[in-house]
């Protein structure tokens, strides 16, 4: 599609000499914390307001922790439309300012992203609104389905030897599948990267069906949807997905080697990926044989965010005792 209908910018795939390093196999960055907005969001939920502003909707109502809101406000503050964004109580006041700074309407509601998301879906009842998922809608995977082709195109013929990514709800994930299905990659692995206390895919795939969370105890609660959407449930069995949970302490100190390494500062939800390079996942699997084209570059997706800041590094790490 033209530059014009679509909000989101061609990221930069870095190659990073120390992450390769650290884990013994060439690392290739996919930057999308540098999207308008800061984050991969703005991919499938700009491309969602696009599609629906030509329905004559005129006003998009989004529940979210932060980042597909963010996305949403901005692609409603481009094309002339009324937003209501609709997060949790644990949504930074950062956050909700930048929210108001696009001319957002922000609503409060909840301990949880479930919770906020209950609310929207009555708010977008009313007559010319229309409800906007932060992940589980095929237009938003379209969208973010765009990442794959863009790697496609920087990398040739050569094959990822796996791609890791967070999940949330999972509309990263089956964005990505539907991209792989389009350039024959399905057989590349998918190192699917959760925290504990957000992990709904993990914890449906030890189920063997779909379960919800009983809470979101994670900081990284932008990860923190309790129920994984379906159709990412579906992709982790029709892919070679391999599901990793860490801790909380592992995400601070993947974001803290992250800033020194790299000189870019990212949010718990993104340090959630990273902790399969830092905490040495891609080491292990390699060594166990379960990349299967192992001459080909692990390609990580900085999925990027806006909730975090220096001071709420310092104290993640006063919290878990890091200083
Ligand atoms: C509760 O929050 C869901 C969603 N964040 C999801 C998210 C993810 C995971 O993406 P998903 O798996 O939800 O498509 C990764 N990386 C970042 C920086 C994110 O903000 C939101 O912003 O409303």
């Amino acid at each position: 599609s033209s530059h014009e209908d679509r909000f989101h910018v061609v990221t930069p795939l870095k190659k990073s000499p120390i992450l390769s390093n650290v884990t013994g196999t060439e690392v290739l960055l996919k930057l999308e914390n540098i999207q308008p907005m800061g984050s991969f969001k703005i991919r499938g939920i700009g491309h969602y307001c696009q599609t629906l502003s030509k329905k004559g909707y005129t006003r998009f109502v989004c529940s979210s922790g932060g980042n597909a809101g963010l996305a949403a406000a901005y692609a409603c503050n481009k094309l002339g439309l009324a937003a209501t964004i609709v997060v949790p109580e644990s949504t930074g006041q950062d956050i909700v300012q930048k929210l108001k700074g696009l001319g957002a309407d922000v609503v409060v509601k909840g301990k949880v992203w479930d919770d906020a998301d209950a609310l929207a879906h009555q708010l977008a009842e009313a007559p010319g609104s229309v409800y906007v998922s932060p992940f589980n809608n095929p237009v938003i995977w379209e969208g973010n389905s765009t990442l794959i082709r863009e790697l496609k195109d920087s990398l040739g013929l050569r094959k990822p030897s796996a791609l890791v990514l967070a999940v949330g709800g999972g509309g990263l994930l089956a964005g990505l599948v539907s991209g792989m299905t389009d350039v024959g990659w399905l057989d590349v692995p998918i190192i699917a990267m959760e925290t504990n206390g957000a992990h709904c895919l993990n914890a449906a795939l030890q189920a063997g069906e779909i379960v919800t969370l009983p809470d979101i105890t994670s900081i990284a609660k932008c990860l923190g949807a309790k129920t994984v959407c379906e159709r990412a449930f579906q992709c982790a069995r029709e892919t070679d997905l391999i599901s990793i949970t860490v801790d909380d302490r592992e995400v601070i100190e993947a974001i803290e080697k992250f800033l020194d390494d790299e000189l870019m500062l990212v949010e718990p939800a993104c340090g959630a990926a990273l902790a399969a390079v830092y905490s040495g996942h891609i080491e292990r699997l390699k060594l166990e044989g379960r990349l299967k084209n192992p001459h080909g570059p692990v390609v990580l997706i900085v999925c990027g965010g806006s909730a975090i800041s220096l001071s709420q590094l310092l104290d993640f790490k006063s919290q878990f005792g890091l200083n």
